[in-house]
Order: C-alpha cells, then structure tokens, then sequence
C-alpha cells in the first residue's frame, strides 16, 4: 500500500521477515556476572536509547532487577523529538517503570541520576550507608558515556571507562566506580547486552539501525532502505536537503545512485560504489542529521502490541548457551593467567 507525500507516493508498511541475532559469548558471560553482583547493588539503571524508547527494551534485565529500585533512563535524548518524552513516560509509568530522558553532553539532565541516588540515601540514611548503582542496557546506548559524565560531575574526575561509536567496546562487568563523595555513591559499567532472539525482525532493523548491532550482521542494504521508509513517512525530514540530492524517493537503489554520484563514491569507471555509499547514508542518521526521530510507533495500541509481542519469549538458544559456556571458560583461563603473570 502506498500513501501521497507532497506529489508522491510512499509505502505506508515494511515487510522483512529475517532474523537477525547477535549475541556473542561475552554477553552471556556478563548477563551472568551482573546476577551475581546484584545482591550488592542498590539501584540499577536500565539505560536504553531514546530514539527507540520500545525497540532498546531487554525482557532479560526484568528477571535481573526484580526486587531492586530502577530507574530507566532513556539516553541520546538528543537524537529524538522532546515531543515523545512525555507520551513514553507515561506508558512507562502504566508499567510501573519511572522513566528519565538524558544527553549525556548536558550535565542537567545527567544530574537527574545523581539526584535520585541521593534522594534513595537520604530516605534510608541507616541502610544506605553507601549507594551502589548497576547500569546496564543494550549495546552502545551510551552506558559508558554516562558513567563518565557522572564521574565528571559529581567528583570532577576525568573518564573511567572506554566508550566507541560501536557497539560491544565494554566486554566485561566493570569495578566500582566513584562518582560522587557525600554521600557516597558509585558506578558498576556492565557490557551492553542484546536480546538473544529478537521476535521482531523490524524491532531488529531498528537496533541495527541506532548502532546497537555490530556491522555486517545485519543486511545494511535493508537497513539503508528501511531507513528510506521512515523518512519518508516523517514529516518535516527534508532529507533531499540534507543529502544534496535532487528529488525525493521511495526506491532505494535510486536514491543510493543519486547520493553515490553526489558524493562522489564511485568506483573506477564511474559506477557508483554501493556501499560505501550505504554506509555514508547510515552514518547520516546516526549523526542526527535529518534531525530528532523516533523509530519507534507510540500510540496506545502499538505500545500494547509491541509488549504483547515482542517481549514473551527473548530467551538464549542452546547454541546461545553453549558458546557462552565456552566464552565464560575462556574468560577464566585468560584471568588464572593474567593473575600468575601478576604474581
Ligand atoms: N548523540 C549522543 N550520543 C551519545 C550520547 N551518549 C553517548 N553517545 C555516543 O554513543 C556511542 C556509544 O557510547 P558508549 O558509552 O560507548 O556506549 P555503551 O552503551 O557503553 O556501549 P557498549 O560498550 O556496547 O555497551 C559513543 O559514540 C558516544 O559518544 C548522547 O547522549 N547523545
């Protein structure tokens, strides 16, 4: 089905019917770690990204946090409309789940953070004599980057943990660190975990899309025109202007041979170089500039949908299991070594 958008005719529906999964032997190993540390930990804050407020939901963090105090924090604010702030936290308040948005370059809106763990202390002062905070979340949704804002904030320390554009650069739970004096309060950094098996496989695209997946395991040909979809279905995303192309469209291939001439991806005889020309267009949105958008659909009924759907059964496969049994070995071998290297 198509619909008229200004003097043309987009698609109104994106059918891919491949799943695409990744969930390395790390992951595994972290999920397991972070259950171990939990029974220390006194708040966790389940970050996941703002452009996606439905898609960056990982059930398997529910069974992890059940009897702590949450916050969810939907980071990269930045990159999505203000306009969906309001409507995400009161679908997440209906699921008992009070929800902040945050950008982790403004310090107000980090300090949100900060101002909760102090107000946990103050109502408890006898059992939090000290707080401790476990941020966890899909991959890349800025988990690292937080913790350092925190830190930059609250003690005016300079970065404790790696961050990176891709996704996967934390690979092991971290130690405690402080970011803030009185009272005191510190951070555990965890490697951003995905869904082992995501139902959806346009909920996939869409992580694929914000950066959460590592390249190449996703079609970046279907994301590219996935993406195009979206586009054209926004309103106010002028993306011909952005791109320094000609005329809108709704065919890809056509759109990535005007782009591809325009920025002069080409390969030896003139023929535009696809990929290259792919990735360019993907790191487009990534940058956030055709502006704020949100992937995901958020009125009442979707919302329901999506929770019916998508989060029933997100449980590893035994393959799954099985390779993150090894990477666990693994793991511990390297550490026995590191250890005796030490000694
Ligand atoms: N626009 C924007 N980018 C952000 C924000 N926070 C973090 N980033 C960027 O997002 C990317 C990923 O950040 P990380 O902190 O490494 O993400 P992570 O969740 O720790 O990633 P993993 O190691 O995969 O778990 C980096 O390029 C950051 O600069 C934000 O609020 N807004």
């Amino acid at each position: 089905m198509s619909v008229k958008c200004g003097q043309r005719l987009v698609r109104t529906s994106f059918s891919y019917g491949q799943s695409i999964n990744w969930f390395p032997g790390h992951m595994m190993a972290g999920l397991r770690e972070m259950r171990d540390q939990m029974r220390n930990v006194d708040l966790v804050v389940e970050t996941r990204d703002a452009r996606i407020p439905l898609s960056s939901i990982n059930k398997q963090f529910e069974q992890i946090v059940k009897g702590k105090h949450r916050v969810v924090v939907y980071n990269k604010a930045d990159l999505a409309p203000v306009s969906i702030q309001a409507t995400v936290q009161k679908e997440m308040a209906k699921r008992s789940q009070h929800a902040l948005f945050t950008d982790t370059s403004v310090d107000k809106s980090v300090k949100q953070i900060l101002e909760l763990a102090k107000t946990l202390v103050k109502d408890d002062p006898v059992r939090y004599q000290q707080l401790v905070v476990m941020i966890v979340g899909m991959p890349n949704v800025g988990k690292s980057t937080l913790i350092n804002a925190l830190r930059r904030i609250g003690v005016r320390k300079g970065k404790a943990a790696s961050t990176g554009a891709k996704p996967g650069v934390t690979r092991t739970v971290s130690g405690k660190i402080r970011v803030l004096e009185t009272p005191a309060v510190y951070l555990v950094d965890t490697p951003g975990v995905m869904v082992p098996h995501i139902p959806d496989p346009i909920a996939a695209i869409k992580v694929a899309l914000t950066g959460g997946i590592k390249d190449n395991i996703a079609d970046e040909s279907v994301l590219a025109d996935y993406l195009l979809f979206r586009l054209n279905l926004f309103d106010g995303v002028d993306y011909c202007n952005v791109l320094g192309i000609e005329e809108p469209t709704d065919d890809i291939s056509y759109l990535l041979q005007m782009l591809g001439k325009k920025i002069g991806a080409l390969r030896r005889g003139g023929e535009v170089d696809i990929d290259k020309t792919i990735h360019f267009f993907l790191r487009t949105f990534r940058q956030g500039k055709f502006g704020r958008v949100c992937l995901d659909d958020l009125d009442e009924g979707s919302v329901e949908e999506f929770f019916q759907r998508n989060l029933e059964d997100a449980s590893p496969s035994k393959n799954q299991q099985r390779k993150a049994k090894r990477a666990a070995q693994r793991q511990r071998t390297l550490e026995r070594a590191r250890s005796r290297n030490l000694d």
